[in-house]
C-alpha cells in the first residue's frame, strides 16, 4: 500500500503544540536513522477521515528488532508533521499483533546490538506515548510484552477474541521498567492489579482482558475492529483537537519526566540482566521451547 500524506486545515496541527522534549545525544546515536524506504511496516492514511493505519509487518512474529521499531516511530514522526489525526496501529498478521523484543536478537549479542535494540525500544515508547495524535491499538493477534507496550502506550485498545495479551517480563527474567510499569498502570483501573499483573507476568485472554480493563472493545473481525477504531477517533470533533492533544499530554508529562532522568539507568539495568551467563543460558532454553513447539 502506498503512502499518502493528506493535508488537514492550518488549525488542526497538532504537532506544535507538543513541547519538544529534551532528547539526549545518545537517541540520535541509535534512532536507526536511514533513508530506506519501510521495510517492515506498511502505512496509508485516508484523505477523507485524516485517520492512518500503520501495520506492523515483520513475519512470523512482528518481534520488535532496532530497525523495525525505529521504522515504526518514524512513521509517528511523520504523520505528526503532515498533520494527521488519528492513528491505528495493526498487524498484518492473522495470529499475531507482536510477540515484543526480538528475543533471538538478544541471544549472545553484542553490547552494541543490546544497546541497540534497548534504546530503540525507549525511543518507539517515548514518540508513541507522547504523540498528539489519536491513536488506537487494533490487536488482531497476540500481544506479549513489547507487544503489549504497543497496545498500552496508545489511548485505545480494540481486540479480536481468543488471542493472548500481557506483560511476561519477569518470567523471562527481565525487570519491568519504571517507566513501562507507569504506562500500564496508566490505563489499568487498579494500580493493585497492575502489580500483580506485572511481578506475576499475568497473561489474559483477549475476554479476560475486556473484564479486566487491559483492552477496551473487543470485535469479531478485523474489518469490525477497523470501524470501532475510526469510530472511536471520530468521536472527538476537529474543533476539540487542540484541547485533548495539550489535555493528553498533561496526563502523560510526569511519566515522561521520569522516563527522562532515569534512561540511562534504565539502559543499564538491561544491559548487565543481558550480559549474565544465567540469562543467556535461559534465553537458549527459552528459544528452543519456542521452537519444540512445532
Ligand atoms: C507495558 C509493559 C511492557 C514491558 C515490556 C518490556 C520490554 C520488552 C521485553 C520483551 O518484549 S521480551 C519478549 C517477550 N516475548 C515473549 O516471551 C513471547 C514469546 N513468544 C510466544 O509466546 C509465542 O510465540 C506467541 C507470541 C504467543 C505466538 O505463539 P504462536 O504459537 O502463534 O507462534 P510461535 O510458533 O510460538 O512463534 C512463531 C515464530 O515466531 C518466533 N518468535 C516468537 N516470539 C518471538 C520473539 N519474542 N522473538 C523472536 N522470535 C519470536 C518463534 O520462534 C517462531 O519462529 P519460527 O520457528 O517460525 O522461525
Amino acid at each position: 500500500m502506498a503512502t499518502r500524506i493528506i493535508h488537514l486545515p492550518k488549525y488542526s496541527r497538532l504537532s506544535c503544540l507538543v513541547k519538544p522534549l529534551t532528547i539526549s545525544a545518545r537517541t540520535f546515536a541509535t534512532a536507526t536513522a536511514s533513508t530506506n524506504p519501510p521495510q517492515f511496516t506498511t502505512l496509508s492514511v485516508d484523505d477523507r477521515t485524516g485517520i492512518a493505519t500503520l501495520t506492523l509487518n515483520r513475519p512470523p512474529a512482528n518481534a520488535l528488532n532496532a530497525l523495525f521499531m525505529g521504522e515504526i516511530q518514524r512513521s509517528i514522526t511523520d504523520l505528526e508533521k503532515e498533520n494527521c489525526r488519528g492513528l491505528i496501529l495493526t498487524s498484518s498478521s492473522q495470529r499475531i499483533f507482536s510477540a515484543g523484543l526480538d528475543l533471538k536478537e538478544c541471544y549472545k549479542a553484542d553490547v552494541a546490538s543490546l544497546e541497540g535494540l534497548w534504546c530503540a525500544l525507549q525511543n518507539l515508547w517515548r514518540t508513541l506515548f507522547s504523540t498528539p495524535l489519536i491513536t488506537v491499538a487494533l490487536i488482531n493477534g497476540h500481544a506479549i510484552a513489547g507487544g503489549c507496550m504497543l497496545a498500552v502506550s496508545s489511548e485505545y485498545r480494540i481486540m479480536l477474541p481468543n488471542f493472548k495479551i500481557g506483560v511476561n517480563e519477569t518470567m523471562v527474567g527481565l525487570a519491568v521498567p519504571s517507566w513501562l510499569m507507569d504506562t500500564y498502570i496508566n490505563i489499568m483501573p487498579s494500580r493493585r492489579i497492575a502489580e500483580w499483573d506485572l511481578t506475576s507476568s499475568r497473561i489474559y485472554s483477549s475476554e479476560s482482558a475486556l473484564k479486566a480493563g487491559l483492552v477496551d472493545e473487543l470485535a469479531s473481525s478485523k474489518e469490525e475492529a477497523l470501524q470501532k477504531s475510526a469510530a472511536f477517533i471520530d468521536s472527538f470533533s476537529k474543533r476539540t483537537l487542540m484541547a485533548r492533544a495539550i489535555t493528553k499530554q498533561q496526563f502523560r508529562a510526569e511519566i515522561l519526566r521520569n522516563f527522562e532522568q532515569n534512561r540511562q539507568h534504565d539502559l543499564d539495568i538491561y544491559l548487565s540482566t543481558m550480559q549474565k551467563p544465567s540469562m543467556q543460558e535461559f534465553l537458549g532454553e527459552y528459544l528452543q521451547s519456542l521452537d519444540a513447539k512445532k
